[in-house]
C-alpha cells in the first residue's frame, strides 16, 4: 500500500511495523548464521590464503544473498543488509577469536591483542611513520620475540640474524611482491629471489667493485665540490642569510649524485637549490604508499582496479622509465652505474633487458639517495648535539687533511678513526632502513629461530632500530650517542668488549642488513659519507641555527624521522655555516 493512502492514525503504526520486520528479519538471519557459512569461509581462506582481496570480496558480497535464497527468507534491502552484517560480524569474530586463541600457531609468542587480531593496526602505525619506534617499545615490553601481526613476528636477537637473513635463511615474501610492478614482466634486484637474484647481483657487484668505485670518484668529487660551493653562498660568510636546511642540501646532493650514476644526470637539484622536477614528491608519495600497502599485500590487486589509487607508485615507475629513455638516447660517455647495469662491456651471457635496467635504475635512486642523505643529516644532528665530540672529530679531520687540499683523497679514509666511529654510531642509533622488510617462512618449513619455533608462512622481521638499541648488544647507555664505544671495542679485549661490563656486539650491527640480500651499495655509501663529512668539517664551522636551537626544534628533530622503509626526514635541520 502506498504511504500517502494511509490515514494519519495508521501512519503511527509504521515505526512499529518496521521494528517488527527488523526483529523478525534478524531472527531469520540468526538462523542463517547457524549455517556456519562464515566459519566455513574462515577455514577456506585460512587454508587457501588468497593473494588478492578481489575474489574474497566478491565471495563475501554474494554469499549473504545466496543464503537468503537457499533458506527461502523473504528478500528485501533490510534482510540483505542484516544478513550481510551478521555474516561479516560472525566471520570477523571467528577470525579474531582464532587469532588470539591458544590454537593459533603463534600463540606462544607474546604481543598486544590488537596486533594479534589484525594487521590494520600495523597499517595505522606505518601511516604515522612510527613503525620503528612502536616495534622497539613492544620489544622493551615483551622481550626479544613479539607477535606484531596475526602472522607476523619481530625478533631482536643476534642469533636470529644468520638463521633468517643468512645463507639457507628465509626468502623474501609477499611484503616484497608489492614492490614489483604486476603489469611488468621484470623486477628490480630488491625483489628478485634465488638464481635470478644471484645473476643480477653479479652485475651489481661488478658495478660496486673497488675498480668501479674508483671510476665514480670523479663524479662524486664534482658533486661534493658543487655542494660546498652552494653552501658557501648560503653561509654567514657568503652572501646568504646564514641559516641553511642542511638535510635538504644533503638530499639535493645525493639525488644529483645517484642521478648521475644511474641515468647520466639531469636532476640538477644542487644547481636549482630545489626540486624542479617534483622528484622528491614523487619518491615520497610512491615510497609511502608502497610502504603502507606492503603491510596488507592482498589489497594491491584491488587498488589497481580503483582509478587513481596507485598514482604514487605509477608516477614513480613512469619517472624511472622516462629517465631511462633519455639515457638510452644520449648513450654512455663514462663508466657509471648505468654502464654496468646495461652490461655495456658484454660480460654476461645474456644481456639485461631495458625493463630490467629501468627497474634497477629506479631502485638505485630510491635505495641510494635518501639512505645516504638521511645518514649524513643524522650525523650532523648528533655531532652538533655533542659539541665536545664535534671538536675532537674536527681536530682529527684537520690532522688527516692538514692542507685542506687533498680532501678527496680516499686513501686517507682508514686514518679517520673517530669520524668512522661517529658514522657507525649514527647508523646504529638512526639506521636509514630502520625496520627493514620481513622474510617469509616457506610452507612446510617451520624452524627454530634463536631457540623459538617459528611456524610456516610467518612474516619475520629483524628490525635494526630496535636491535641496535638493545642493551643485550650495546651496553651501557644503548640510546646514547657515544662513538667512543666503537674505539674502546676496537682496542678492548677479544669478543668486542671494551671496559668491564661493556658490550658492543658487531654481529648485532646490521644497518646494511646481512646475507645474500644485504646492501650492494655499502662501499659506495661509506665512500660518500666519509668524503662528504670530512670535506664539510674541514671547510665550515657548523652549528645549530640560533632560532632553531632556541625554539627547541633541534631537540625534536630526530623524533620527526619517519620510517617509510627508508627513513624520511620530516622537519628541516637548520644550521649556520661559517667558512673556516
Ligand atoms: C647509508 C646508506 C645505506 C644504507 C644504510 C643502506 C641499507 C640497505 C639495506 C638495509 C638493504 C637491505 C634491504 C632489504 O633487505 O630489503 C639495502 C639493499 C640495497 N641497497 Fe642499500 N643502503 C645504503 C646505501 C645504498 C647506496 C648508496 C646504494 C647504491 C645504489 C644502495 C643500493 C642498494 C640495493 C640495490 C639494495 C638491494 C640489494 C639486494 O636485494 O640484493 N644502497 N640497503
Amino acid at each position: 500500500m502506498p504511504l500517502h493512502s494511509l490515514a494519519p492514525s495508521e501512519t503511527n503504526l509504521i515505526p512499529a511495523a518496521v521494528l517488527l520486520a527488523l526483529v523478525s528479519d534478524y531472527l531469520n538471519v540468526l538462523q542463517l548464521s547457524r549455517s556456519h557459512f562464515p566459519q566455513i569461509n574462515h577455514l577456506y581462506f585460512h587454508r587457501f590464503e588468497p593473494k588478492s582481496a578481489n575474489r574474497p570480496l566478491l565471495a563475501l558480497a554474494i554469499q549473504p544473498l545466496l543464503l537468503l535464497v537457499a533458506f527461502s527468507v523473504p528478500r528485501s534491502f533490510v534482510t540483505l543488509l542484516t544478513t550481510s552484517t551478521v555474516f561479516i560480524a560472525t566471520l570477523c569474530a571467528s577470525i579474531a577469536l582464532y587469532r588470539v586463541s591458544p590454537w593459533h600457531p603463534l600463540a606462544h609468542i607474546p604481543g598486544p591483542a590488537i596486533h594479534k587480531i589484525t594487521k590494520l593496526r600495523g597499517v595505522w602505525v606505518a601511516l604515522g611513520g612510527n613503525q620503528h619506534r612502536v616495534i622497539k617499545a613492544l620489544h622493551d615490553r615483551y622481550g626479544p620475540f613479539v607477535r606484531t601481526g596475526p602472522n607476523e613476528v619481530s625478533v631482536v636477537h643476534v642469533d636470529a640474524i644468520k638463521t633468517v637473513l643468512g645463507t639457507g635463511g628465509f626468502p623474501k615474501g609477499q611484503y616484497y611482491d608489492v614492490r614489483a610492478d604486476p603489469t611488468l614482466p621484470t623486477r628490480s634486484l630488491l625483489t628478485l629471489q634465488g638464481e635470478a637474484h644471484a645473476n643480477r647481483r653479479r652485475i651489481w657487484n661488478r658495478g660496486m667493485s673497488s675498480e668501479s668505485l674508483a671510476d665514480y670518484e670523479t663524479i662524486l668529487a664534482r658533486r661534493i665540490a658543487q655542494l660546498m660551493e652552494r653552501l658557501e653562498g648560503l653561509s654567514a660568510s657568503g652572501a646568504g642569510a646564514g641559516a641553511v636546511d642542511i638535510a635538504a642540501w644533503f638530499s639535493f646532493f645525493s639525488f644529483d649524485f645517484m642521478g648521475d650514476m644511474a641515468f647520466g644526470g639531469g636532476f640538477e637539484m644542487l644547481r636549482d637549490g630545489g626540486d624542479e622536477n617534483g622528484l622528491w614528491a614523487i619518491i615520497e608519495q610512491g615510497a609511502r604508499s608502497i610502504h603502507v600497502v606492503s603491510h596488507i599485500p592482498w589489497i594491491v590487486a584491488t587498488l589497481y582496479l580503483i582509478p587513481g589509487a596507485t598514482r604514487g607508485i605509477q608516477t614513480l615507475r613512469g619517472f624511472g622509465a622516462a629517465c631511462a629513455r633519455k639515457r638510452i638516447a644520449s648513450g654512455s660517455t663514462v663508466r657509471d652505474l648505468w654502464y654496468h647495469l646495461t652490461d655495456e662491456a658484454a660480460l654476461e651471457k645474456t644481456q639485461p633487458t631495458v625493463g630490467e635496467v629501468v627497474a634497477d635504475g629506479v631502485l638505485s635512486i630510491v635505495a641510494g639517495s635518501d639512505t645516504t642523505s638521511v645518514a649524513l643529516s643524522s650525523f650532523v644532528f648528533f655531532l652538533l648535539s655533542n659539541p665536545d665530540i664535534y671538536q675532537r672529530v674536527q681536530a682529527e679531520v684537520d690532522a688527516v687533511y692538514p692542507d685542506g687540499e687533498s680532501l678527496l683523497d680516499t686513501s686517507k679514509h682508514a686514518e679517520l678513526h673517530l669520524l668512522t666511529a661517529c658514522l657507525n654510531e649514527t647508523l646504529r642509533l638512526s639506521p636509514p632502513v630502520p625496520s627493514n622488510g620481513p622474510r617469509q617462512v616457506p610452507r612446510g618449513e617451520g624452524r627454530l629461530v634463536a631457540g623459538c619455533f617459528i611456524p610456516e608462512h610467518t612474516q619475520i622481521y629483524i628490525p635494526p632500530y630496535a636491535l641496535h638499541r638493545s642493551a643485550a648488544h650495546f651496553f651501557p647507555a644503548p640510546d646514547a650517542f657515544d662513538p667512543d664505544r666503537w674505539l674502546r671495542a676496537a682496542g678492548g679485549a677479544a669478543g668486542g668488549r671494551g671496559g668491564p661490563g661493556e658490550v658492543l656486539n658487531p654481529a648485532a650491527f646490521i644497518p646494511f642488513s646481512y646475507g645474500a640480500h644485504n646492501c650492494v651499495g655499502r662501499a659506495l655509501a661509506w665512500r660518500e659519507m666519509l668524503m662528504l663529512a670530512s670535506t664539510l668539517l674541514r671547510t665550515f664551522e657548523v652549528r645549530f641555527a640560533d632560532g632553531f636551537a632556541a625554539a627547541g626544534a633541534a631537540a625534536g628533530w630526530a623524533e620527526r624521522l619517519h620510517d617509510v622503509f627508508v627513513t624520511s626526514v620530516g622537519a628541516p635541520l637548520m644550521v649556520e655555516l661559517k667558512r673556516r
